[in-house]
């Protein structure tokens, strides 16, 4: 069962996706976190994010470990592991410079297609912008996950509160949907795809509403 959730940043696609997985006993996949970890092989390899010929030529040498587990989280590039300096404000803001080169999300869409082929657990969900259009059109449970703007922008100051000033956190949230907007469209649902709007919805009603439409599509899949 392969559920695939898109969503802009701060949506909650992984807090949510991780605790709904827990729930149904399913593996877990953060495809951002592989964005994330090759822009930080590039800068430690010192390649230029901004010409897309050096960023093609440092894919083949990107190996690349996630723990799907949603129980333990882990992200590793060759021995190091880095999950959590894939989230440090310095990797956040030159992520999409790297999205956006064709050769990049060609190799990680393979990889995330491997990941979901070759779970053990009854069911994965994936996450990221291109999950429901592009990584797995035909995952039985498609949704796209929303809040107003303004409510991702509070949350994810919340989240950071005391680390960063709260006007750059909502400007770099901004300006990241902007920039990953022209690569792949994750504000509007395509055909299929139930949007999941948590605006007014706390945390636990938001991962009953993915919760529950797993169960109902696993039910319509048996009948
Ligand atoms: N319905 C909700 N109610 C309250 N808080 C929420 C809700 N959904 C998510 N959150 C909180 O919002 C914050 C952002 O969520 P999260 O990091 O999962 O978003 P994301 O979409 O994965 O972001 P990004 O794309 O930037 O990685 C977290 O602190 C999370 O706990
Ligand atoms: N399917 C995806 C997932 C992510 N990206 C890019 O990675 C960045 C980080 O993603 P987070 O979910 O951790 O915020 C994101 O800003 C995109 O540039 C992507 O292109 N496709």
């Amino acid at each position: 069962m392969i559920v695939a959730i898109d969503g802009p940043a701060g949506s909650g696609k992984s807090s949510v996706s991780k605790a709904a997985a827990r729930e149904l006993g399913f593996a877990y996949q953060d495809t951002g976190a592989a964005y994330r970890a090759f822009a930080w092989y590039c800068v430690e390899q010192g390649v230029d994010l901004h010409n897309p010929d050096d960023v093609t030529d440092a894919v083949p040498g990107f190996d690349y470990a996630i723990g799907t587990d949603p129980d333990r989280y882990y992200v590793r590039v060759g021995r190091h592991d880095v999950t959590d300096d894939i989230r440090e404000p310095r990797i956040s803001a030159v992520v999409s410079a790297i999205a956006r080169v064709p050769a990049v999300r060609e190799r990680l869409t393979a990889i995330f297609r491997e990941i979901m082929a070759s779970t053990e657990r009854p069911g994965i969900i994936t996450e990221g912008r291109d999950i429901t259009t592009v990584v797995a059109p035909e995952a039985p449970a498609r949704i796209l996950l929303t809040a107003d703007e303004d409510v991702r922008m509070s949350r994810r100051s919340a989240e950071l509160a005391g680390t960063q000033p709260e006007h750059l956190v909502a400007e770099q949230l901004g300006a990241r949907d902007r920039l990953d907007s022209q690569v792949v469209d994750f504000m509007s649902a395509a055909d299929g795809v139930v949007t999941i709007d948590s605006t007014h919805l706390t945390f636990d009603e938001t991962v009953r509403a993915v919760t529950d439409l797993v169960r109902a599509t696993m039910a319509t899949d048996r009948n």
